[in-house]
Order: C-alpha cells, then sequence, then structure tokens
C-alpha cells in the first residue's frame, strides 16, 4: 500500500480556449473538473498502475466535499483530515496550438488545531503502508518543516519516502533525508543557488543533492525524460519522440511509477524506464494524472535507459 500526502488539495479545472487573449471577455469551449493537488495527481495514477493507495491530507467546505464525492465515485481510497478552510481551486487554461498556462490558488489558511490533527492521524495510517509519497505546496498556517516532520514519522518506521515539492519546503524535507526526491532543473537550481546549463551541469548538482542523504534524486527533463543519480550510478531514460495533449501533472505521473516500483521491488533500470513510460503515457491524455495503458505499454517498450 502507497499512502499519498497532499496537504494542499484542489480541484483541477481544464479551461479548453481557442487562445487566451489578455483584458478580454473569454468563452470556455469545455471545462473538466478533476480532483488535483500533485498528491491526488499522484493517487489516481498509481490506480491506473494497479497498485492499492490511500490518499490523505486536508479537505475542507464545499469543494473538499465535492472531492471527497470524486475520489469515492473514481475509487480512490482516501481517509483525509475535514477543516472549515475551503479547499482551493487550481486552473490550467489549454490552447488550440498547445500551450498551457496555470493560475494556482494559495489554499486558505489551516489552524494549527488543523495541523495538529493530521499528524497525529499521519503517524496512525503509516502503519499500514510501504512507501509515502510527500507532495506538492502547503497553504498558509502549516510551518515550512511540516515535510521534515512527516519524512521523520516515515522514516522511523521504515517507509520509503518519496518528496516533491520546491523552495523551502524541499530544503527543509530534504534534512529529513527522504528515500527519494524528484526536482526539475529549476528546483535544483533554486535548492543550490546556482545556474544550471546542460546534462552535465544537472548531473553535478543531483550528485551534490545526492550526498545530502537521498538514496535517489531523480531529474526530470520534460521531453528529455528523466536522469536517476544513486550513490554509485547515474542513469538517463529517454522517451520516444510523442506529440503530446496535456503534459500538465506529468512529474506527479512520475512520482507515481517511482512508488509502484518502490512498492513491486523494481531494480534503478526498470523503476526509471516504467517511470519515464508512465510520464510520457499521462502527456497523451487530456486529463490530469491519468494514462492509457497501451500507450504506457507501447512508450515502455521504446524507452532507452543508459548508464553514464
Ligand atoms: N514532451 C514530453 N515527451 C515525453 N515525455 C514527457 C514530455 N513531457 C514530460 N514527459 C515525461 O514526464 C516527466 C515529467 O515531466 P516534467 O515536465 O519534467 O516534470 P515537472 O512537471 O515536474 O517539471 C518527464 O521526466 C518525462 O518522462
Ligand atoms: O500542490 P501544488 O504544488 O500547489 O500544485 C498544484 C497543482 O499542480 C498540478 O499538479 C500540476 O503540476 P505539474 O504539472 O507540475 O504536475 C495541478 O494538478 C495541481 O493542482
Amino acid at each position: 500500500m502507497i499512502i499519498t500526502v497532499t496537504m494542499n488539495t484542489a480541484v483541477d479545472k481544464a479551461y479548453v480556449i481557442e487562445e487566451l487573449k489578455k483584458g478580454q471577455v473569454m468563452r470556455v469551449k469545455k471545462c473538466t473538473n478533476t480532483p488535483g493537488g500533485k498528491g491526488l495527481n499522484v493517487a489516481r495514477v498509481i490506480k491506473c498502475c494497479g497498485e492499492e493507495s490511500l490518499a490523505t491530507g486536508f479537505l475542507g467546505g464545499h469543494t473538499g466535499a465535492c472531492i471527497k464525492d470524486m475520489l469515492d465515485a473514481q475509487q480512490v481510497q482516501n481517509d483525509f483530515s475535514y477543516t472549515s478552510s475551503e479547499t482551493r481551486a487550481c486552473i490550467n487554461i489549454l490552447e488550440s496550438d498547445g500551450t498551457s498556462t496555470e493560475l494556482l490558488e494559495p489554499g486558505e489558511p489551516l489552524g494549527q488545531e488543523d495541523v495538529a490533527g493530521f499528524i497525529s492521524k499521519f503517524g496512525k495510517i503509516i502503519e499500514r503502508c510501504n512507501v509515502v509519497t510527500i507532495s506538492g505546496s502547503v497553504p498558509e498556517g502549516v510551518e515550512i518543516d511540516i515535510y521534515e516532520k512527516l519524512i521523520g514519522m516515515a522514516k522511523a518506521r521504515n517507509k520509503k519516502v518519496i518528496l516533491d515539492t520546491s523552495g523551502m519546503l524541499l530544503k527543509e524535507g530534504i534534512k529529513a533525508g527522504p528515500t527519494m526526491i524528484k526536482p526539475n532543473r529549476d528546483e535544483i537550481e533554486a535548492l543550490l543557488g546556482i545556474r544550471i546549463n546542460g546534462r552535465d551541469e544537472v548531473i553535478e548538482g543531483a550528485k551534490k543533492i545526492q550526498k545530502m542523504g537521498i538514496d535517489l534524486v531523480a531529474v526530470s527533463l520534460g521531453g528529455d525524460g528523466a536522469l536517476v543519480v544513486t550513490k554509485d550510478a547515474v542513469f538517463h531514460g529517454k522517451p520516444p519522440k510523442i506529440t503530446t495533449i496535456n503534459t500538465v501533472g506529468s512529474g506527479d505521473s512520475m512520482v507515481a511509477a517511482f512508488a509502484v516500483g518502490f512498492e513491486r521491488g523494481y531494480d534503478i533500470t526498470e523503476m526509471l524506464r516504467y517511470a519515464v513510460a508512465v510520464s510520457a503515457a499521462n502527456t497523451l491524455t487530456m486529463t490530469t494524472g491519468n494514462f492509457q495503458m497501451e500507450d504506457m505499454e507501447r512508450i515502455y517498450r521504446e524507452v532507452a535507459v543508459e548508464r553514464l
């Protein structure tokens, strides 16, 4: 069982329009509502992979109740802390030329008693899992070291933990030594306070982070696939060239696939090939955090994994 933590859940609204024009009234051609916040995308993709997950974090107000209904209808197991702070909405505007523009609400503030209640719940439910994923931002009112605390609790019980966040949350979270992190190039730059050009510099940056006490640093590179850096080796997994439909949630799909890989006991190269295939397949569907098995299997056969 894999537990997915989403402190800042959202209803993801995908708006399909012809062309976004600033300062004009625009009518949306099609709108899709999906349970979101990065961790909920992870939970949905784990389900697509055929593994059991339990989604946790916070849900609040009418939007929270609506997300709960959607998760239940999609048979995504969940056990959330409920709060009176309304769950946010995140908007992804998709134009006909493939441009995607995301507007992410911050999320209503949470109270200290909300957070304390969640930590207590987390301590109980992690007994039931082997792997924990912790993803995304947190609403105001949550201390910046929250992920450090959660990772510490999971590691004390010998669970594998994947952390996928950014900024100070990542900086602080790393201190607890998660099993894996999945930064992209921008996140490595922010973490190390440097500018990075080209693959070799990405690898150098990832090696520095790995030495901070993380078993596996997986760096996602968009259409160029992903790098995996461990203490002993560096691998590059490259997908075939594909025409994407919606890339939102592909980082989350990659996290989900690595979590499944840990759960199934895959070795590093198998895990990387699978993660690249699942995340690339996610870009071929309109809905966030979702893939068709036949797309994934076709891409899987064509992923090139090279040891560098
Ligand atoms: N254009 C693309 N073609 C093929 N695979 C892609 C493409 N964009 C993303 N992916 C897959 O999704 C993964 C995560 O995407 P990326 O954009 O790097 O993540 P993030 O959104 O976290 O920055 C990539 O490592 C890759 O495997
Ligand atoms: O939880 P965060 O970090 O605020 O991000 C929220 C949003 O990011 C998304 O996951 C998309 O992000 P990615 O394209 O980077 O995967 C939305 O689905 C989600 O609602």
